[in-house]
């Protein structure tokens, strides 16, 4: 085991290392030496204490793996041991790394168990491909922003999450005034620009939970979970005064941008469709009243009155 390429290492019925080979030295940077016989072997990979998965195998806590790990958790193909993934924050080399563990348990004849052997991958490379394709497919790549397909996967989710929770769910339109004149005045490059900033600007106001994506063209749609529509005029406002502060100088005056809110409390005959045209019809208004100003329309109220006029 010692001389093992894959780095491995094994610990007794104590929890204590019995065996740290050259390749798990490499790994993590700690010198068997330093690490033998100890209980400590979870600091080669953690900076905060918590067990590792040979650890969870010798306390037989596989149920504990789900939170502990990343969530491609299974039992090894033996049945008796476990495999997991998970960053590691590697505090001796200074550098997270992606790692795949599989630990197995070792038995007397008895059935007792004697030691448990984990042996490690590091996957960090193929993880960072994957997260990097994941940011292409989920991100706009002029704004940086989430890309309309996930916006579209976002609002479904966060749809669903309301009509369960029973909570409100507000949408924002936001789009540039004028646009074309800036284009007109300042060239494709020049809009590119200008809409980074405003991506930027609409960005810094957003809560954890939010999301603001590049829904097309110089249009941005933003989606706030468990917002009433009093909460999302608050949100559309800030998003209109940061614009209007960014001072970006369009015509005789400044880049704006009108917004459109809507709020709805999903129930299963309502659709998300409607959702977007309330917020879609609100922007509309807000442009036809002059642009650089936010209007609103809850959008119950706004179907009701489709209603009345059919
Ligand atoms: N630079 C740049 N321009 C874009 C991009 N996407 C859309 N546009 C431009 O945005 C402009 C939108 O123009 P319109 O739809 O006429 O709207 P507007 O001039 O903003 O007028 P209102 O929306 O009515 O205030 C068009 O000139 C598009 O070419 C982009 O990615 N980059």
């Amino acid at each position: 085991m010692e001389l093992l390429a894959i780095p491995t290492f094994a610990i007794n019925s104590q929890g204590r290392v019995l065996i740290w080979n050259r390749a798990c030295e490499r790994l993590t940077g700690v010198p068997a030496a330093s690490v033998l016989g100890t209980d400590q072997h979870w600091r080669c990979f953690y900076s905060m204490p918590r067990p590792t998965l040979a650890d969870l195998v010798l306390q037989d806590r596989q149920f504990d793996v789900p939170q502990l790990y990343d969530q491609h958790v299974r039992r090894s193909a033996d049945g008796a041991g476990l495999t997991a993934q998970n960053w590691c924050d590697m505090p001796r080399l200074g550098l997270r790394r992606y790692l795949a563990a599989d630990a197995s348990p070792i038995r007397a004849g008895d059935g007792t168990l004697v030691a448990v052997v984990e042996t490690l991958r590091d996957m960090t490379d193929e993880k960072q491909a994957q997260l990097a394709l994941e940011q292409l497919a989920t991100r706009d790549g002029l704004t940086g922003l989430a890309n309309r397909r996930c916006f579209d996967h976002t609002l479904q989710a966060e749809w669903q999450r309301a009509l369960r929770q029973q909570q409100s769910l507000s949408l924002l339109m936001v789009d540039v005034d004028n646009f074309k004149q800036y284009n007109d005045a300042y060239g494709h490059l020049g809009g590119d620009e200008c809409l980074q900033r405003i991506a930027s600007a609409v960005a810094s106001e957003m809560r954890a939970n939010d999301l603001v994506a590049r829904y097309g063209g110089e249009e941005f749609a933003v989606i706030l979970p468990n917002q009433a529509l009093k909460g999302a005029a608050i949100v559309a406002e800030r998003i209109r005064c940061r614009v209007e502060q960014l001072q970006l100088p369009n015509m005789d005056s400044h880049v704006t941008v009108s917004i459109g809110a809507a709020t709805a409390l999903p129930a299963p005959h309502n659709e998300i469709s409607q959702l977007i045209a309330t917020a879609d019809a609100a922007l509309y208004r807000a442009k036809h009243m002059g642009r650089n100003r936010i209007s609103l329309t809850e959008a119950w109220e706004w179907a009701e009155k489709k209603l009345a006029q059919s």
